[in-house]
């Protein structure tokens, strides 16, 4: 692939700047317990990561991906799992590796940053700022911060107004298939990291335009001007 010259970056956060299911594992498992019920594994919350904290209490209920609880159990749940997380954001879970070279060359090379993610705004926040990445970026869209999340083309759609750039010269890194569809609904172009949360379903699946293992491969794929 001859090298991207995007006019403007979207960077995913869970499974791609963050490997955040530590923490999440333990909240769902800690929330479980509080309900008298078994304890899922971190395997399992592996693969329900990735539509907002709300599905994946949901998917913890079921103990699948699809299909949805009983309404009164999930009022009892979600607030349980919200009170949790609020106080285990960050104490488990670490950035990946390369991904502060990464973020360090596309600043350096002069590419405006935004970071879109589905999780909420609650916790986005305090995520960023306690790895220190929270000043990479122009622009933080979390999963409740407009009416629609990704697979959802919204929140890419509408960073690249508010950065005053084509949505065909914007390109989005990820780790999901929901990443994929956003950004092919959007016009984006899009690359995925190979280690994030697909649940269980490889990446190149999807057809991303390209895949990396690490964020220091993007030096090889964009442009550095
Ligand atoms: O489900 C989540 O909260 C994670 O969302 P993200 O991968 O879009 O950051
Ligand atoms: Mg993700």
């Amino acid at each position: 692939m001859s090298l991207l010259h995007p006019q403007m970056i979207l960077v995913d956060l869970d499974g791609t700047l963050v490997d955040s299911v530590p923490d999440l594992t333990y909240c769902v498992e800690a929330m479980l317990a509080r309900l008298g019920r078994p304890a899922c594994g971190e395997a399992a919350v592996r693969t329900w990561v990735g539509n907002g904290v709300e599905r994946l209490v949901r998917r913890a209920l079921i103990g699948q991906l699809n299909g949805e609880p009983d309404a009164v159990e999930f009022a009892r749940a979600y607030p349980i799992f919200l009170e949790l997380y609020s106080e285990n954001i960050f104490q488990r879970s670490q950035v990946y590796p390369g991904v502060r070279e990464g973020l360090a060359f596309m600043q350096g090379a002069g590419y405006p940053l935004g970071c879109v993610t589905n999780k909420a705004a609650q916790f986005t926040d305090p995520l960023l700022e306690q790895f220190g990445l929270r000043d990479y970026f122009g622009l933080v869209i979390s999963g409740d911060s407009l009416p629609r999340q990704k697979p959802d083309p919204l929140p890419l759609i509408h960073a690249a107004e508010q950065f005053g750039v084509q949505p065909e010269a914007s390109l989005m890194i990820g780790d999901s298939m929901s990443d994929v569809k956003a950004a092919r609904a959007a016009g984006f172009k899009v690359i995925c990291t190979t280690y994030g949360y697909n649940h269980g379903v490889d990446i190149r699946d999807s057809q991303p335009d390209a895949v990396i293992d690490s964020f220091v491969e993007l030096r090889g794929l964009l442009a550095s001007h």
